[in-house]
């Protein structure tokens, strides 16, 4: 059952077994309920024979008071546990799913990001997150505990009295059935409202990332069109959403009230007829207030818990990926890369790499070149495993890189990628992302290296200043060697690099160049530049087109091939004299 509820639920093995000690306890405390409708039966007993012999009502007060006070100390405890098992749990399961949904992202190929919609997985993380805490705290388990109790409170009166049993009890299956009923409408009503609010998120989302062109295209005005249309359906959807809801709930509850009419009629009849006591009657009046009170409630959230379906199958559908396996045993022979017939595809369908093979051998620079679009960066990228092979084999040192596990993989990786992901943190922190525990003398040793000490010295707090999110407050070259720095610090056997030093002034370039080469000395490079002069001094050239290799060599041997290197480097030394008017 436990792995019933997990699936269904989207649940942790603990969570799930939670679940079912809430629903024991919310059982037993709707059965609770009842203790004080025994409590009073049993003092108006009580009452009712001292004044039929003529005793004192007195008598024995102090053993009702003490009964009235077990009643009320029971029901507290009862509750208390209620509490912890709903709450206390729901929260702590809560924070699980959010690791666990954090785990499993961290642990997703690329490929999983490049398909959803970050707005989406966020509203996930978030919105969706917090409505099932909301459902697992206040709804599931009472709704489960309501159908039990009221089965055996049900079960109960019918020994009673079935006739009584029967004119509280006809109305909860019909209010029921109404409710269960109209889930279809709900459901369609539910689902549309739930994509209106994300559609209003990622609307929002895009144009707070997108601010800089929406004002440099002058496109302020049609963004907001396009928003207040999206917050119009959104406000419509939610109104019809809330309308539904409350048509087929209330009618529901309403009906359920319909069952106190019948009982006072059913029972004024029988207690005239004198079939029927009148302690009974009061007893079975007090049950049936306490009986509808918690199930008027459960329709209620019966509505709700029909809603989360969507969240939940959103929540499974991140927590069932496949996520990226392997080994954290890795210690390979060398740090060569070996691409063997390599192919891959982002989408079914779509090659961008067919049959690629080449080595980068350690100690050696192996500068990938070729027209844009040709697969350079698909290729550094699938070199640290970001993304898996759909055939062939990267090796790094003869191990194929499928079989590690990412994050061990990628300690023997050093990166800069043409965009730099900085975060809102000091200058010294995000240096410091290059390697963990590094001191500061280290950071700030890579940041001279990277030619970066001297702007950062600048800077109002120096290696103490926040950068703003993703370095919005640096210019495109700082960021470009803050980077670097991280990869000097890190000092990684494999160093990828993307147009490492593509925003760099002339000044500035020649000054990373020199402290990357001392950096890369007995390292495996593979680099990704444009410019032909970046490659003039590499070990190897791979010329990438239309995802196939299609030259390798040495830069002298390809210059004597009148192949696209040999074209591209003619084409820049033209261009080299290419001016303004
Ligand atoms: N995340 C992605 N999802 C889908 N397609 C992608 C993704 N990244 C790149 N592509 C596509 O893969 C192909 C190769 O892109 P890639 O960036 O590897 O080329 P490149 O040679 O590095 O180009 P450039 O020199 O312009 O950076 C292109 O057609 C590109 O549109």
């Amino acid at each position: 059952m436990t792995k019933k509820l997990q699936h269904v639920f989207a649940l942790s093995e603990k969570g799930a077994k939670d679940l079912v000690k809430a629903v024991i306890w919310c059982f037993v405390c709707n059965l609770s309920l009842m203790l004080p409708v025994g409590a009073v039966l049993f003092t108006a007993q009580h009452l009712l024979d001292a004044m039929e012999t003529g005793g004192s009502p007195m008598e024995g007060f102090w053993i009702y008071t003490g009964f009235a006070l077990a009643v009320l100390v029971l029901l507290f405890v009862l509750h208390w546990f209620q509490y912890a098992s709903l709450y206390l749990a729901t929260y702590k399961e809560s924070a699980s799913r959010r690791v666990s949904l954090a785990e499993t992202l961290r642990r997703l190929p690329l490929s999983f990001f490049g398909n959803r919609d970050l707005s989406d997985l966020t509203s996930t993380m978030i919105a969706d997150c917090s409505s099932l805490d909301q459902m697992f705290s206040h709804y599931v388990p009472q709704l489960f505990a309501s159908v039990f109790s009221t089965l055996v409170i049900g079960v109960a009166m019918f020994v009673c009295d079935w006739r009584m049993a029967l004119a509280i009890l006809w109305v909860v299956p019909a209010a029921v059935l109404l409710t269960a009923g109209s889930r279809k409408i709900q459901d369609s009503f539910g689902t549309k409202n739930i994509l209106n609010k994300r559609a209003v998120a990622d609307c929002i989302q895009e144009g707070l990332e997108t601010i800089r062109d929406i004002k440099a295209c002058s496109r302020q005005d049609a963004y907001m069109e396009k928003l207040e249309k999206k917050l119009a359906a959104m406000e419509k959807g939610s109104i019809r959403s809330e309308l539904a809801t409350g048509v087929f709930v209330c009618s529901a509850q309403a009906f359920l009230r319909l069952g106190l009419a019948t009982t006072i009629l059913t029972g004024g009849a029988l207690l005239a007829a004198g079939k029927l006591s009148f302690l009974y009657f009061l007893g079975f009046l007090f049950a049936a207030a306490r009986l509808y009170d918690p199930l008027g409630l459960v329709l209620q959230n019966i509505a709700a818990t029909f809603n989360a379906k969507l969240q939940i199958e959103r929540m499974r559908s991140i927590l069932e990926q496949p996520v990226q396996k392997g080994t954290e045993e890795f210690t390979p022979k060398n740090y060569d890369i070996t691409f063997d017939h390599v192919s891959f595809a982002y989408r079914e369908g779509d090659g961008v790499l067919e049959d690629v093979s080449f080595t980068a051998k350690q100690g050696e620079v192996t500068a990938l070149i070729g027209p844009s679009g040709g697969g350079k960066s698909t290729a550094c990228k699938l070199a640290a495993r970001f993304w898996d092979v759909t055939g062939g084999k990267v090796l790094l040192g003869g191990t194929d890189v499928s079989t590690v596990d990412p994050e061990t993989l990628l300690r023997s990786y050093s990166m800069v990628f043409q965009d730099v992901v900085l975060f809102r943190d000091t200058v010294m922190e995000n240096i410091r992302l290059g390697r963990r525990g590094a001191s500061d003398e280290e950071v700030i040793a890579a940041a001279r290296a990277a030619r970066c000490d001297e702007f950062i010295r600048e800077l109002p707090r120096g290696y103490q200043t926040m950068i703003g999110e993703n370095g919005s407050t640096l210019s495109g070259g700082e960021r470009q060697r803050i980077s670097i720095a991280r990869a000097l610090l890190k000092d990684a056997p494999v160093i990828l690099l993307d147009e490492a030093t593509a925003s760099l002034d002339v000044e500035n370039e020649s000054a990373v160049q020199e402290a990357l080469s001392r950096l890369l000395a007995g390292k495996t490079v593979l680099v990704i530049a444009h410019r032909m002069r970046t490659v003039e001094a590499a070990d190897k050239i791979v010329v990438l087109s239309e995802g196939r290799v299609t030259e390798q060599g040495t830069p002298s041997e390809l210059m004597k091939q009148s192949g696209l290197f040999r074209h591209m480097v003619e084409l820049q030394r033209q261009s080299a004299g290419w001016k303004l008017k």
